[in-house]
């Protein structure tokens, strides 16, 4: 008899999966099957060996050191990138974040935590009118002195949502605002997980209503994109694509080249000219990543 669960942790070759009728049991996968992830549908045996994991919707990563993709969660309904004034995100953060979840086909929205403390103008945090403009949502949130989360519970009350971001913007806060129980689940967690295990790199997925789960991940010093083609990159730039049709160039990689509509386009302001800035930075990224 099979029974069947949802990822809720997935590290070396084990992982753990909360069984739709019954407990979070552990389980080993085998080699042969491809590796499940955090937000994976999986079938289990009855003696909790994987049997097979369900064809996902998408999955949501990042570049290794090596500028190779590395997944960290399947099937999401949103990317919530979670940024603060302290510490203050490297100027392409939020850009190569967006990108990352754009490519994925995963709406995102930005998160600004932290709200007791002064926004600079500068910066990344510039960008951030220019964002808007273009339609994405930005929330902005504090967890100290009293929490103010805003339409934040709101936002993520359907779904798959992943929260990510920098180490010490304040992600566990506001989980521990989202899901007042929050200490409990971890303990019950670490419980099944085993004491002494690595799992600080592993996607965490806490059901949070009947059709909603929150998906954290380990917060991390700096977001890097992987190795891809400049077609794959530019779909990280939607708001490029009605105007790239009409460079001059199929190819064109809207830098220097005659005829490019993009650039004219930024130049002009149709696009943020800080959206432009971020392609040519990403771009020139690329050349480094591919090596
Ligand atoms: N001033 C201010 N500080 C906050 C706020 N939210 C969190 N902090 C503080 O920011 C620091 C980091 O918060 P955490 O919630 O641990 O951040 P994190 O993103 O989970 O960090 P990692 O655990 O390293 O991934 C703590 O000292 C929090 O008290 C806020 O809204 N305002
Ligand atoms: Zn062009």
């Amino acid at each position: 008899m099979s029974q069947a669960g949802l990822v809720v942790r997935a590290w070396a070759n084990r992982g753990i999966a909360q069984l739709d009728q019954g407990p979070l049991v552990p389980f080993h996968f085998p080699r042969r099957l491809i590796r499940p992830l955090p937000g994976d549908r999986i079938m289990l045996d009855a003696q909790d060996s994987l049997i097979e994991v369900l064809p996902r919707k998408n999955e949501f990563g990042r570049g290794d050191a090596r500028g190779r993709f590395r997944a960290v969660a399947a099937n999401l309904d949103r990317a919530v990138i979670v940024i603060a004034p302290e510490p203050a995100p490297s100027p392409d953060l939020i850009h190569r974040y967006l990108a990352g979840a754009a490519i994925h086909g995963i709406e995102a929205l930005v998160v600004v935590n932290k709200a007791d403390l002064a926004l600079p103008e500068t910066g990344p945090f510039a960008d951030l009118k220019d964002l808007d403009a273009l339609g994405y949502r930005i929330v902005h949130t504090r967890c100290k002195p009293a929490a103010d989360l805003a339409e934040l519970p709101d936002l993520l009350g359907t779904g798959a949502s992943l929260l990510t971001g920098q180490s010490g913007v304040g992600k566990t806060s506001l989980l521990n605002a989202l899901i007042p129980d929050l200490d409990e689940r971890t303990g019950a967690l670490s419980q099944v997980t085993g004491k002494g295990t690595h799992t600080t790199t592993t996607a965490t997925v806490y059901p949070v209503s009947e059709n909603a789960v929150i998906i954290d991940t380990p917060g991390v010093w700096e977001y890097s994109l992987w190795a891809m083609p400049p077609a794959e990159l530019q779909r990280g730039f939607p708001e490029f694509a009605p105007h790239a049709a009409r460079c001059r160039f199929r190819d064109c990689r809207h830098d220097s080249e005659p005829g490019c509509a993009v650039r004219v386009a930024a130049e002009n302001g149709e696009i943020p000219a800080s959206r432009h800035a971020a392609w040519l930075r990403l771009l020139a990224e690329q050349r480094r990543l591919q090596r």
